[in-house]
C-alpha cells in the first residue's frame, strides 16, 4: 500500500482576519488561493512541518495551536489537514517568499472572495467547526457558487416574556 503523506496547511489568523496565499506554481494552482505550508517530512510531527514552512514560506514565527477538524485527500498519496495558527508576537508580519505572489487578511466577510483551491474550500468551511469568539460567522460556500459570500448569522431571538 502506498504511504500517505501528509500536507499540513495554516489557518493564520490575526485577531479574526485569516491569512490567504495565492501559489505562483505549479501551472495547474497558479493564481488560485491556499492556506499556506507544506508537506510534512519524515520523522517530522505535522505542528513542527507548519512551523517550518510558514517560516521557509512567509518569513514569519508561528504558534501552532489547534487541529481544524477534518482531512481532505489530494491526490494519492496526499492527504491535507489543517491547523489554526497564529504569529508570535515577535514575528515579521509575512511576506510571500515562496510559493506565493500575493497574501490577504481575509475578514470574516471576505473569506469567499479569492478563488481557493478547492481542497481549500473544504477547509475553510470547516473553520466554523473550531471553537473560539468570531468563528462562528464562517460558513462553506452555497455549492455551485462561483463567489460565494458566507451569510450573516440569523439574529438572536429573545425568547417571548411571559
Ligand atoms: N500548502 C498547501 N498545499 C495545498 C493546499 N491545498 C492543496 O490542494 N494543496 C496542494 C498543493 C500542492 O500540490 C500540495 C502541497 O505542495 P506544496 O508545494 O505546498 O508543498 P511543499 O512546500 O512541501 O513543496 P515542495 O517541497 O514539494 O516543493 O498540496 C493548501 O491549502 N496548502
Amino acid at each position: 500500500m502506498t504511504e500517505r503523506i501528509v500536507v499540513v496547511a495554516a489557518a493564520l489568523y490575526d485577531g479574526d482576519r485569516l491569512l490567504a496565499a495565492r501559489r505562483s506554481a505549479p501551472p495547474a494552482l497558479a493564481g488560485r488561493w491556499e492556506l499556506p505550508g507544506g508537506k510534512v517530512e519524515s520523522g517530522e510531527a505535522p505542528e513542527q512541518a507548519l512551523v517550518r514552512e510558514l517560516r521557509e514560506e512567509l518569513g514569519v514565527e508561528a504558534e501552532v495551536q489547534d487541529r481544524v477538524p477534518g482531512e481532505w485527500p489530494l491526490k494519492p498519496p496526499y492527504v491535507l489537514q489543517a491547523w489554526r495558527a497564529r504569529l508570535r508576537p515577535t514575528s515579521p508580519a509575512p511576506k510571500p517568499l515562496q510559493d506565493h505572489d500575493e497574501l490577504r487578511w481575509l475578514t470574516p466577510d471576505e473569506l469567499w472572495d479569492v478563488d481557493w483551491l478547492d481542497q481549500d474550500v473544504e477547509a475553510v468551511g470547516a473553520l466554523k467547526l473550531l471553537r473560539g469568539a468570531g468563528l462562528c460567522r464562517y460558513a462553506a460556500p452555497p455549492r455551485g457558487a462561483t463567489s460565494p459570500n458566507a451569510p450573516a448569522p440569523a439574529p438572536q431571538q429573545n425568547p417571548p416574556s411571559s
